[in-house]
């Protein structure tokens, strides 16, 4: 497939960081958890970028999608194969081409939606991984009519890089189909005023394709018949974004096709998507629940972080780890660790918040290959990351929130990376005070399971607890 330009992911720290001031992310915005001076913050933006770099497949989930129908009269469609769909042979050829043998869970609803006649709006709420990208890329790629050589699909993504992302996917799907062709409405992708695209898809970030549609007119957004607004939620929690969205929105026709895709869907991404979205269909995937019940959690008291360090020998020394992910609040503390732990004999990789996306994810693949045996991570990878062989995590600070309190569901996230699959596993909780002792209490209550004190120095004890 024909691309206008291609651009490709740089990876310095110095791009990294030129290309969040351009999009107005500034590290701290977009952030999940509480944190004091000196800890790691998430950005959503990111977080969503190294998702997309690290998975292999799509996210195992085994609950009933739900379905809102803007016409509750109209019949319900959902296909079990991607042969259902009529689809033009070239680009089902590219669907099996990319190895799906078969719609996901997201996608047996949507994708009937997405390429249903008269055209139908649509907002689609699933966790990342589930498969919305490909079903909108899916519904782009057969909606076009690639004999009209001007744009009439507009998809928004909200960094320059997970336009990218989702650009590679559209390739990739459309290689069996060379008549449609994409262009990239990204920063530094420069065009001559006036000259009107003749690729009939085009994917970018909010500000430039609002250059293109209006300062450039490069696009004629009267033109557009479907318009795709991807990652609402990390969009709205970017600084601008919205309101470029809606300014982009505004100057397409009445009867151009909607569709807005979110993993979350708080408040804002709601009313968002009433602005953007007409008479929606609504559908939505539950996250399926991470469970502790295979999980044995325990506390050890510790005074200082050089206890914390001896019980996390202790624990070496006792159990047999085939992977263990360590939690720490800040740079420093990982830093530090990580450097005790090699020197003890360990392979340990450390993944922090001063590395771009791109070493974050390379760092994770060695992690997963068994590379390394020991993951020292802050808060930036609580999120997402699945190892199966990671029999133990320990929180060697406990996640609080931003009033000191226990972060619950942080915590269940990084407790969730053990025990999976059926395994069974362990989470060590490292206390150092009587405020660490209160947020074990809040964990306990509030998941309702008990959090067994563990003395490391003894190891007969420890045996048989952990046993
Ligand atoms: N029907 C399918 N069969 C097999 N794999 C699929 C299918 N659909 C998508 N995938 C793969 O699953 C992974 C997740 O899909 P996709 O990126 O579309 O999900 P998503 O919900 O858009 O997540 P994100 O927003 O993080 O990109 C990708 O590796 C993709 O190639």
């Amino acid at each position: 497939m024909y691309r206008r330009l291609y651009l490709s992911v740089k990876s310095s720290k110095q791009t990294n960081e030129m290309f969040l001031e351009t999009c107005n992310i500034m590290p701290g915005k977009a952030e999940i958890g509480g944190w004091g001076e000196g800890e790691e913050r998430v950005n959503l933006a990111e977080q969503s970028l190294l998702n997309k770099l690290i998975r292999r497949s799509l996210v195992r989930n085994r609950n009933q999608v739900e379905v809102l129908q803007a016409d509750p009269n109209s019949p319900l469609y959902s296909v079990k194969t991607f042969e259902e769909l009529r689809l033009k042979p070239e680009l089902l050829k590219g669907v099996y081409n990319m190895g799906f043998n078969r719609p996901s869970r997201i996608q047996e609803n949507a994708l009937p939606m997405m390429l249903a006649q008269p055209p139908q709006n649509l907002i689609a709420q699933s966790q990342s991984g589930t498969g919305k990208t490909a079903a909108f890329s899916l519904a782009m790629l057969s909606h076009v009519n690639p004999d009209n050589k001007w744009t009439q699909c507009l998809c928004i993504a909200p960094t320059y890089e997970l336009a990218l992302q989702t650009g590679q996917v559209i390739e990739q799907m459309g290689k069996f189909c060379p008549d449609v062709k994409l262009a990239y409405a990204i920063r530094g992708n420069r065009m001559e005023r006036g000259a009107k695209l003749q690729e009939q898809i085009v994917i970018g970030t909010p500000g430039t394709v609002h250059d293109w549609c209006t300062k450039y007119k490069l696009i004629d957004p009267k033109k557009i018949t479907m318009f795709v607004l991807d990652e609402a939620d990390v969009m709205i929690a970017t600084q601008g974004h919205r309101d470029q969205s809606i300014r982009i929105h505004r100057q397409l026709p009445m009867n151009c096709q909607m569709l807005f895709f979110s993993a979350t869907f708080e408040d804002s991404v709601w009313r968002f998507a009433e602005q953007i979205v007409p008479e929606p269909n609504i559908i939505r995937l539950k996250r399926e629940e991470e469970t502790l019940d295979t999980i044995k959690q325990f506390y050890v008291n510790c005074k200082e972080k050089e206890d914390k360090f001896t019980a996390l020998c202790n624990l070496y020394g006792a159990l047999t780890i085939a992977q263990a992910m360590i939690f720490c609040r800040t740079r420093k503390m990982a830093a530090w660790l990580t450097e005790s732990l090699t020197k003890e004999g360990h392979q340990v990789a450390l993944l922090s918040g001063e590395m771009t996306v791109e070493q974050r994810a390379a760092v994770i693949e060695r992690f997963r290959s068994g590379k390394e045996k020991v993951l020292v991570t802050t808060n930036v990878c609580s999120r997402g990351i699945d190892v199966e062989q990671v029999s133990l995590v320990v929180n060697f600070d406990l996640p609080v929130d931003l009033d000191g309190n226990a972060d619950n569901e942080t915590y269940l996230h990084r407790i969730g990376r053990t025990g999976r699959f059926g395994r069974r596993g362990f989470a060590v909780n490292m206390v150092d005070s009587q405020h660490s002792m209160d947020i074990i209490k809040q964990i306990e209550m509030h998941f309702d399971r008990k959090i067994i004190k563990l003395d490391t120095s003894n190891l007969e004890e420890m045996e048989n607890l952990i046993s």
